[in-house]
């Protein structure tokens, strides 16, 4: 008897009825989500509203989310709109009034997780056992916030030792770096120190896998996300396996854990000679069912995936900025030298250095990585002020990027102005202002945990930088263009920077 899968007739049927399965899946998806996205009719759109039409739309939010937030925040300032994406739509909130109303939703009514969920699509790419047990979160909220004077040398050491690696020491010409990877290799070696320890920190394998493992989890969620939910099961199943990462970081961590793991059971707890970093914070925190190597390791996997590209990137655009107005070096370098020779290098000294503070603060005014930063599903019908409803299951969001570029928030909003965050020229902000300039790092209780720790590394490096080296740009000092998907703005990842060693140092 001829097996099923050797006849060429039944195979021909397998595949037109498996394509018929498809399409049939692809309506029936499309008309649910239809009904959905009808209770939204109440809420301005930007682009087609109609059925078909709203794809057109959300073809163009792919490339275009930049213009078209923009186009919405102008007709709808302080007020509400949505925009399409593939597979829903997602409301926007604009200005401070409505985004303290939002601050103020419990998680349980507004939720981070269950946003997150959607966007990253967890279940198929870590796993939901990270958002069931966040207890990684409470390491990063408390112990590493508790920790970094103690550690900083450590960090400090390093940032030297990357930024020395890829531009070295003897070189007194001007040497091209390309920014992006300087900046992913030093955020990368300094916060691993914390999360790992020496020496795996320097490890490039270690580095390599942990940069692919977060590009892994933001490809395969973008791209599952051009899909309908319904097809999700499926369309993961065609996708990059994130889990092979997973596999190797659990063999790259195990004799550390084990080792970790057995002193504890021979010498109690607090153990002579235990690290202070991460994976101690960890397993002092973590439910018996987590002390374990797999739990660990996939903890480790997540904080790379919410440090290291914010962080590289975040950074990256000061670099390009710093370097395409090479006049405000100096005044930095100056601020910089009089603190570093009159305290030294410590965690206390990098936050006695207000012209950096803001020069970076301003980086990411006008330099965003993300121009919808704070994401969060309505679990319930939430009703706003104002009477707009939202229905359960909508994603909501709030347009940080156009805020940010409002002259009633920031005057001349469009010029690079480095030092308007300093004190003495505070005035010209209002309290607006000076809540918008942090809500890069998201907003209320959900915001982020390593903003502290984001702020001691990018001031260390770049203070290092400006102390040590001269910047430029080839091509006449213009700004290598961002790359923008969907709502995320990348810097430029193969411009470079010309870098010359200072006589000085
Ligand atoms: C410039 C760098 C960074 C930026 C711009 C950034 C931005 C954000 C944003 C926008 C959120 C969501 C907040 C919200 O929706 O209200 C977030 C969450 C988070 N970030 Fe960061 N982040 C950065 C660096 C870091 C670092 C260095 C760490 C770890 C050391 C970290 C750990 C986390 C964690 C664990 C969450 C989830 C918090 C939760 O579940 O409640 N981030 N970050």
């Amino acid at each position: 008897m001829t097996p099923f899968s050797e006849c060429p007739l039944l195979s021909l049927h397998m595949d037109s009825i498996i394509c018929l399965l498809l399409s049939a899946l692809t309506v029936l998806a499309v008309g649910v989500n239809r009904l959905r996205w009808s209770k939204l009719d109440a809420i301005p759109s930007v682009g087609p509203s109609g059925y078909l039409s709203s794809y057109y739309g959300a073809a163009r939010f792919i490339l275009h989310a930049k213009t078209m937030i923009q186009e919405g925040y102008d007709q709808y300032k302080d007020g509400f709109f949505k925009v399409p994406m593939m597979n829903r739509w997602v409301v926007v909130i604009t200005g401070p009034r409505l985004l303290e109303e939002l601050r103020k939703i419990p998680d349980e009514r507004l939720s981070f997780d269950h946003a997150m969920r959607d966007l990253l699509q967890v279940k198929y790419t870590f796993g939901l056992e990270v958002q069931e047990q966040p207890y990684h979160v409470q390491v990063v909220r408390d112990h590493l916030r508790r920790n970094i004077s103690q550690l900083f040398p450590e960090v400090f050491e390093e940032i030297r030792l990357s930024f020395d690696d890829i531009v070295p020491l003897r070189e007194t010409e001007w040497v091209k770096v390309g920014a992006y990877s300087a900046a992913m290799k030093a955020v990368c070696r300094a916060s691993n120190r914390v999360f790992v320890g020496l020496p795996i920190c320097q490890s490039s394998e270690f580095e390599e896998l942990q940069s692919k493992f977060a590009r892994q989890v933001i490809a395969r969620a973008s791209l599952m996300n051009l899909f309908p939910t319904l097809l999700h099961p499926l369309t993961s199943r065609l996708l990059t396996n994130t889990f092979s990462s997973l596999r190797r970081c659990i063999e790259l961590l195990k004799p550390i854990v084990d080792e970790r793991l057995k002193k504890e059971e021979l010498l109690g707890k607090n153990w002579p000679g235990k690290p202070c970093d991460t994976i101690s914070w960890l397993l002092d925190v973590s439910s018996p069912e987590d002390r374990n190597v797999r739990s660990i390791a996939l903890r480790i996997l997540i904080l790379n995936i919410a440090s290291l590209h914010p962080l590289t990137q975040t950074f990256t655009h000061a670099l390009f900025n710093l370097a395409v107005y090479p006049q405000f070096q100096e005044p930095l370098r100056e601020e910089v030298k009089a603190v570093i020779s009159q305290h030294g290098w410590s965690r206390e000294s990098m936050s006695l250095l207000p012209k950096m503070d803001s020069f970076l603060k301003e980086s990411q005014r006008v330099s965003t990585t993300t121009i919808l930063p704070v994401m969060r599903k309505a679990m319930e019908d939430v009703i706003f002020s104002d009477g707009t409803k939202i229905p359960s299951g909508t994603h909501v969001t709030v347009a940080s990027g156009p805020m940010h570029l409002d002259s009633r928030y920031y005057p001349n909003a469009y010029e690079f102005d480095p030092f308007r965050f300093c004190s003495s020229r505070k005035e010209a902000l209002t309290k607006d202002s000076m809540n918008l300039s942090h809500i890069s790092f998201g907003h209320g209780k959900r915001k982020c945990p390593g903003q502290f720790f984001s702020s001691t590394m990018m001031t260390t490096m770049m203070a290092y930088l400006v102390l040590n080296y001269d910047m430029k740009l080839e091509n006449d000092g213009v700004r290598p263009p961002d790359v923008w998907f969907l709502m995320s703005c990348a810097p430029n990842r193969t411009a470079e920077i010309l870098f010359r060693r200072r006589p000085t140092c």
